[in-house]
């Protein structure tokens, strides 16, 4: 079977390690540095279910809730990962303010009150994560607050830490399984929402 070619944008506040994330799934190292990014392109081959995917992830500026979602992140995208920092109350909030413009710009209806079989599934597919999740003294966000904002938006959630590599593969293979559900594949992984 022909590699799938994915592209995907990973979305967030400044600094909560969107970059990091990039550069653990892809070269498997982390980099305790800050160098705030304009915009970076990284490609990775990965296999899921006996499948090969072409991967093209986005790595986006960091935005804030006066940026304007920037158009070209509304087209040709196929999934999205919306970090914050669990040490961040700020990061949060504006992954929330960034998940309401998202579905403004890509006219997407994320409603669970439009009933359909499969209205479990979110039309956008994103993951959201919580990134630095080894900073265990600094936590501001549990992981019962982001997984229930997840669960609002029908979304993916991983808690990450680039730093220690725990979780990140994860990441990317859940927007996968999101991308694959959007797309009526029925993707054979748990999820926790109901079929009603
Ligand atoms: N402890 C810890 N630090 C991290 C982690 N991920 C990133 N960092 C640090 O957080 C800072 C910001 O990381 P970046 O990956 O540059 O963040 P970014 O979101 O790409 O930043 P912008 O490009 O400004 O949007 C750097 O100093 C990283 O070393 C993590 O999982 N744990």
């Amino acid at each position: 079977m022909p590699a799938k070619q994915r592209k995907i944008a990973i979305m967030g506040y400044r600094s909560v390690g969107k970059s990091s994330l990039s550069i653990q799934f892809v070269d498997g190292q982390f980099v305790d540095s800050y160098d705030p990014t304009i915009e970076n392109t990284f490609v990775k081959t990965t296999r899921m279910n006996n499948q090969d995917y072409d991967l093209k992830l986005v790595d986006t500026a960091g935005q804030d809730e006066y940026s304007i979602f920037p158009a070209q992140y509304s087209m040709d995208i196929h999934g999205y990962v919306l970090v914050y920092s669990i040490t961040s109350h700020k990061s949060f909030e504006v992954v929330q303010i960034l998940y309401d413009k998202l579905l403004d710009m890509t006219g997407k209806i994320q409603n669970s009150s439009v009933k359909s079989p499969t209205s479990c599934v979110s039309s956008v597919p994103i993951v959201l994560v919580g990134n630095k999740k080894d900073l265990h003294m600094e936590r501001m966000i549990s992981y019962d607050e982001g997984k229930r904002l997840a669960e609002s938006w029908k979304a993916g959630f991983v808690e990450a830490s680039a730093k220690q590599d725990d979780g990140v593969s994860e990441i990317f293979h859940m927007v996968l399984v999101e991308i694959e559900k959007s797309n009526g594949n029925n993707v054979h992984e748990k999820t926790n929402c109901a079929i009603s």
